[in-house]
């Protein structure tokens, strides 16, 4: 995979972002970030899609992996958003653990 094919995580960042300074009745993301439960919605999201990733490493289905994998990155990134950390903040951590 190339560089630039992974600016779609980037890019779906910025559309998370986007939702929660400008809120839309129709969208997902909204439904999350302004969810009766607050945070906890978003919590659940993030605990069930590592379960489901664990379920489909387990299930040795590498199309099963990615998917699970991603609604898991996806609700992560809601979550980022939802406590203001940015993609370049986790970007510096991990830079700091780079041996
Ligand atoms: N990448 C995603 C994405 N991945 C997963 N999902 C949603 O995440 C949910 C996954 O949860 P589940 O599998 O548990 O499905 P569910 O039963 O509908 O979920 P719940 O009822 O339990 O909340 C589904 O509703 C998927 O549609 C996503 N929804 C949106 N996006 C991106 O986010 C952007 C903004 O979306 P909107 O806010 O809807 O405009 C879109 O342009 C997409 O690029």
């Amino acid at each position: 995979m190339t560089e630039t094919d992974l600016s779609i995580l980037t890019e779906l960042y910025d559309i998370i972002k986007d939702r929660k300074e400008n809120p839309s009745e129709d969208s997902y993301v909204c439904s999350l970030l302004n969810h009766r439960k607050g945070i906890d919605k978003i919590l659940e999201k993030v605990g069930e899609e590592s379960i489901e990733t664990i379920l489909a490493v387990k299930s040795e289905n590498k199309e099963e992996m990615i998917y699970e994998s991603s609604d898991l990155l996806f609700h992560l990134m809601v979550m980022f958003v939802a406590k203001g950390i940015s993609l370049e903040e986790i970007a510096t951590e991990l830079k700091k653990r780079r041996k």
